[in-house]
């Protein structure tokens, strides 16, 4: 029998694991939504046929708790959830930077905890789910998180050390790679196009590059080798890149928001 799942706190990541749990098969009578706004209850409630109930409710009904708030209101919440929630409940949490430890000290003692770091695209079904293991979660509770997760995208099973790398990594990813195209589109105005043209032109560029990256088993210095004639246009634009510092900007930039990461492990910064 499907286990029931409770989403709690849903808001953007929390209502895309939801919607793709729900395309992919997962009855709706299964599933269990919490939100602070009344308005937003009834918006799910109204989108997805789901019920909504309070956290309590949720903690005491639902196999499987996906905690999907803030870092900076996790301890709130399980404040609010601590004396509901049974210890054979399997608590997932969904929050960037915050232990499985802050969870435990927080729940009846030997309650399953296991950390989630996932991304947007989970609305397209194409997330990268980096999963871990809290000190009393099992084979079987982290294999039940890769069947929720997997209804979104992929799933990478890392050591809880590797978390904080992983959220600068593919959680906050999609990000940087939205600024690349807004910076390009900008590049194509530049360059005379217009914009929705330019925006199209790199899109398509961008998607037909990760295509590549995914499915030609190709070393990405190899792809852009083959893009790059001795002479020809590419070259140029590689050298500006070089001389601006792109390669060692990402490089920073990931390693600030790892930082950043760790810095959110307190649950209150
Ligand atoms: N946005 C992203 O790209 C990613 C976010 N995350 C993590 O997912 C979590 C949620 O992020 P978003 O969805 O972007 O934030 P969000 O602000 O869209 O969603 C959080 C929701 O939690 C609700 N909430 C807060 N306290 C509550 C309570 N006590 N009871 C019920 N509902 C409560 C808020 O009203 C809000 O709707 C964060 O911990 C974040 O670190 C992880 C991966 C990617
Ligand atoms: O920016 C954030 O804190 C969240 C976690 C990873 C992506 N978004």
């Amino acid at each position: 029998m499907t286990q029931t799942v409770a989403v709690l706190g849903t808001g953007k990541i929390g209502e895309a694991l939801l919607s793709g749990m729900i395309r992919g098969g997962w009855p709706a009578s299964k599933l269990l939504v919490t939100a602070r706004r009344t308005e937003r209850a009834e918006e799910l409630r109204t989108r997805y046929g789901v019920e909504a109930v309070s956290n309590a409710e949720a903690a005491k009904r639902a196999d499987t708790l996906i905690l999907t708030v803030k870092p900076q209101d996790m301890a709130k919440l399980l404040d609010e959830l601590a004396p509901h929630v049974p210890a054979d409940r399997l608590v997932i949490s969904g929050a960037a930077g915050v232990p499985t430890a802050f969870f435990e000290e927080r729940l009846a003692p030997g309650t399953p905890v296991v950390r989630v770091m996932t991304n947007t695209p989970a609305l397209v079904d194409e997330a990268m789910s980096v999963i871990s293991a809290g000190s009393h979660a099992t084979a079987a509770h982290l294999a039940h998180t890769e069947e929720i997760f997997g209804s979104v995208g992929k799933t990478l099973r890392v050591p809880e050390s590797q978390q904080d790398a992983a959220t600068a990594l593919s959680g906050s990813g999609p990000a940087y790679f939205y600024f690349l195209v807004e910076a390009m589109t900008d590049a194509g105005i530049l360059l005379g196009l217009p914009r929705a043209q330019a925006h199209d032109l790199i899109v398509q560029a961008a998607i037909g590059a990760a295509v590549m990256l995914r499915d030609s088993g190709e070393h990405p210095v190899k792809l852009r080798e083959a893009v790059t004639s001795p002479a020809g246009t590419t070259i140029n634009a590689i050298v500006e890149l070089e001389k601006h510092g792109v390669r060692a900007a990402l490089i920073a930039a990931l390693e600030a928001a790892r930082d950043r990461s760790r810095e959110l492990a307190s649950g209150n910064s």
